[in-house]
């Protein structure tokens, strides 16, 4: 296991890094938060407490912005590095990588123009962190956030939810389970009306991760002293409490050295009559080393969930990023790459359907083994073919000579009639089969996963898909029409041959053996003329249900799967790159998404990487 210093230098990496993607504690990010996972010393008080005080203190340096009002308005993040003895100390700021502070004043200003050049000048208050690291041999390796003060009234120009706002604020940090509290309350005040306690005790009923920190020990009233409470007679905890001494105002006004004011609280303790038995657990250097090794001890504790956590988010990470898509590069060529590939991917679908890996396709066969038998069986021949239209359309063709033998012409006129009926199905074939191919390329674009992401690209696909099958219907429906038209263009001369030979055989019969009259006659020869073109055109059905299926395959079915998106593979290889930019026009919030779970899987992985380095180095 990592030693103490890896430890918290290693957690002070991850959150320096957990900020920079904005992931930190006060933060309401929908994304899980790796921040939260990490053990933190957030340090809390009311206005005045002695909170800048006990921080500097623990430093050991004066760097803390100072004034009236509230000063602290963005959370300090304050990560301390104990560097070999003799080295010079020095100051970084997150915001400022490679600027080396040393001197500490400038650190103040950097602070202050910070919170400002977030804040405004206005005195409101955010939740984002200024990261602040320190290099000493004065400190020991700790993390610790200083927060806004708790405060009763707003001044001038701040807004009145100030206490209100700054109290969820500090709220959104204690109440992480993972945040150990210092609550820091001044001992020349009723430790019950102290705000640290009070909401310490809110979010930490069992003050399991609270430490009572009580300053101001020496301007407690003369004959008083504080040791009800430091003895936790008045209020106990599960750590005992920490008594400070820090700098008064006229310390501080006369500049007096930390290093010089450190000592002096040491020898405040150890003089004290009221807490010399209890020296080598005061003051804020102790209070700094139990601290350390405290949150060295938590850290350690928790970093088997903090690695199921990075595994478990990095998974859901891996899997959202599935679902969002990877990012499409920005050439051109890379552009035209992922169209065709899209494309490709949507075709095999839409083969798949008609070649029966996916349902639909058996609609077509369905269309011509039900629908167009079905419709020429209703075509009206019967009456076409009625005793009174045969007479009609053989008497109109005779004109003003009847006929000697057969009714050659009234036989044409009679076929080319019922053959213009078969248009009708012809052409509702053609048509029902492109209905059918139109709802399977809306089908395959909708099943088509890598489409999803790019409604554009779905739009232009779809209406080059159906201007293909429009041009398709219009070859299959000449195509069919001229199978039709064919028909009527040279009748099949056989079959009236051989009606022929059997009439003269059957008339023979016939007059030998019943005598008949010139109107009977004629009737029956009309009726003759009836059924032997209704066997005619029986004879054409057959075949055109057969042959209109082979046009309508060969021109549609055939096409569509060989060619539905050539014209549109010609259109996109002339496009520039701008405009395949625009059918690859994602939707900004799955954009920005998939930014910040990329940023955030980068987080965890290195995250990841840091804690097998130490757990493997310790
Ligand atoms: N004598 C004495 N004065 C102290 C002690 N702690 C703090 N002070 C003084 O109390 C005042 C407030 O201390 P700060 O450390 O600025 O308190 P704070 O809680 O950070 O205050 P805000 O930043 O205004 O919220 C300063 O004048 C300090 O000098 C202490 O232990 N003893």
């Amino acid at each position: 296991m990592a030693t103490m210093e890896s430890l918290i230098g290693l957690v002070n990496r991850i959150q320096r890094a957990c900020t920079a993607l904005g992931d930190y504690g006060g933060g309401n990010n929908a994304l899980s938060s790796l921040w939260e996972a990490l053990p933190s010393v957030a340090v809390v008080g009311g206005q005045s407490s002695g909170k800048s005080s006990v921080l500097e203190s623990i430093v050991g340096r004066d760097f803390l912005p100072r004034g009236s009002g509230i000063v602290t308005r963005r959370p300090l993040v304050l990560q301390l590095h104990k560097t070999e003895h003799g080295t010079y100390e020095y100051a970084e700021f997150l915001h400022l990588t490679n600027k080396r502070f040393t001197n500490f004043s400038l650190v103040r200003k950097e602070i202050q123009d910070e919170t400002d050049r977030i804040t405004g000048k206005n005195k409101q208050i955010s939740p984002v962190p200024i990261h602040l690291s320190i290099f000493s041999p004065n400190v020991v390796d700790l993390t610790l956030i200083d927060l806004p003060g708790l405060t009763k009234v707003a001044v001038e120009g701040q807004p009145e939810t100030i206490a209100e706002d700054i109290e969820s604020m500090v709220r959104s940090y204690v109440a992480k389970p993972n945040c150990l509290i210092l609550a820091i309350s001044p001992a020349n005040q009723d430790i019950a009306t102290s705000d640290a306690i009070k909401l310490a005790k809110e979010v930490d009923p069992t003050g399991g991760r609270t430490f009572g920190v009580l300053t101001k020990l020496d301007l407690m009233d003369k004959g008083t002293n504080a040791l009800d409470v430091i003895e936790g007679r008045s209020y106990r905890m599960q750590y005992p409490w920490a008594g400070i001494v820090n700098r008064s105002q006229a310390d501080i006004n006369k500049n007096v050295d930390m290093m010089v004011a450190r000592r002096k609280e040491r020898e405040y303790f150890e003089t004290s009559p009221d807490y010399g038995h209890l020296a080598n657990k005061m003051g804020s250097e102790y209070l700094a080393k139990m601290l350390s090794k405290l949150l060295e001890s938590v850290i350690r504790a928790r970093i088997p969930n903090i690695i199921t956590l990075i595994n478990r988010s990095i998974e859901e990470l891996e899997r959202e990023l599935d679902q969002l898509g990877r990012p499409i590069a920005i050439d051109a060529g890379a552009k035209l790459y992922n169209i065709l590939g899209m494309c490709r991917a949507f075709e095999k679908i839409f083969k798949e359907h008609l070649d029966g890996g996916r349902p639909g396709g058996a609609r077509i066969y369905g269309i011509f083994d039900y629908q167009l038998p079905g419709a020429i069986g209703k075509l009206p021949f019967d009456r076409h073919l009625s005793l009174e239209s045969v007479k009609r359309i053989v008497s109109q063709s005779d004109g003003y000579q009847p006929h000697l033998i057969a009714p050659e012409m009234g036989y044409r006129r009679l076929i080319e009639g019922s053959l213009y009926l078969f248009r009708g199905p012809a052409e509702a074939s053609v048509n029902a089969v492109h209905s059918v191919l139109k709802e399977l390329v809306r089908k395959s674009i909708a099943e088509t996963e890598e489409l999803k992401r790019f409604p554009s690209l779905q739009t232009e696909l779809a209406a080059a898909a159906n201007s293909s099958l429009e041009k398709f219907r219009e070859e299959s429906m000449k195509s069919v029409l001229m199978l039709v038209d064919m028909e009527a263009s040279y009748l099949t001369v056989d079959f009236f041959r051989k009606l022929h030979e059997m009439d003269t055989q059957g008339s023979q019969n016939t007059s030998l053996s019943s005598p008949t009259t010139v109107e009977q006659n004629g009737e029956r020869q009309f009726r003759t003329i009836a059924s032997n073109v209704a066997g005619y055109i029986k004879m054409v059905a057959d075949t055109l249900a057969n042959t209109i299926p082979k046009a309508v395959v060969h021109c549609q079915v055939r096409q569509a799967k060989l060619a539905l998106l050539n014209y549109f593979y010609t259109q996109m290889s002339q496009r520039q790159g701008k405009h395949l930019g625009q059918l690859l026009d994602e939707n900004p919030a799955l954009m920005e998404r998939r930014l910040q779970c990329a940023k955030r899987l980068e987080l965890y992985k290195n995250a990841r990487d840091e804690i097998d380095a130490a757990v493997w180095l310790g």
